[in-house]
């Protein structure tokens, strides 16, 4: 299952996320977010890895009682997961600098307490067979980001929240967003 958020919903730090009007419950969700390098079409899973320029930490936030509302009635989940700010991502890594996406340690803190501290390694599809998949029905573009889906621990922010999450890798620097 793959959803789409609009171009328009994406932020860099500096920015504050804003809970979307109406909006009684917003999750965070850490997530790898894969940065395409080539474009492609029907790419492969042994050549997938050849389309990635790098890397991002990305939020998959979710308005999650409009996402459980639409879900529900088996409405689409563009209000829900594409608001305004709703895809927070961090600086652009290098590919090199990854050793290997299919063992990567992410992690999110909520005001300093860890709230999510997960392994690329449990994720249900690995990223060579996300982006396979995924580029089977849509062409895939130079600068297209893909989040890869959020490890255990997701759960509600609150407005004046800090947001600060990263991956285990040396010199990658943390990521930080403010909830307004
Ligand atoms: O919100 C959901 O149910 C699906 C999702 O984005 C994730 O697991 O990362
Ligand atoms: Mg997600």
């Amino acid at each position: 299952m793959v959803f789409i958020k609009p171009l328009s919903v994406y932020i860099t730090q500096g920015t504050p996320i804003k809970i979307p009007l109406g909006c009684k419950k917003l999750n965070h969700e850490v997530e790898v977010g894969v940065i395409i390098g080539k474009p492609g079409f029907q790419i492969t899973e042994s050549n997938a890895m050849k389309h990635i320029g790098g890397y991002t930490v990305s939020l998959d936030m979710t308005a999650a009682d409009m996402l459980a509302e639409a879900r529900q009635k088996g409405l689409p989940w563009t209000i829900g997961k594409g608001f305004d700010t709703a895809c927070p991502v961090g600086d652009f890594i290098p590919k090199d600098r990854i050793e290997n996406i299919k063992d990567l340690g992410l992690w999110l803190k909520i005001n300093g307490e860890m709230k999510q501290d997960g392994n690329t390694k449990d994720m249900v599809f690995d990223v060579p067979k996300l982006i396979s998949f995924m580029s089977q029905y849509i062409t895939l573009e130079e600068g297209d980001l893909i989040l890869t889906g959020s490890p255990a621990g997701v759960g509600p922010v609150k407005p004046g929240d800090i947001i600060t999450c990263g991956m285990h890798v040396p010199g990658v620097a943390e990521v930080t967003f403010k909830v307004e």
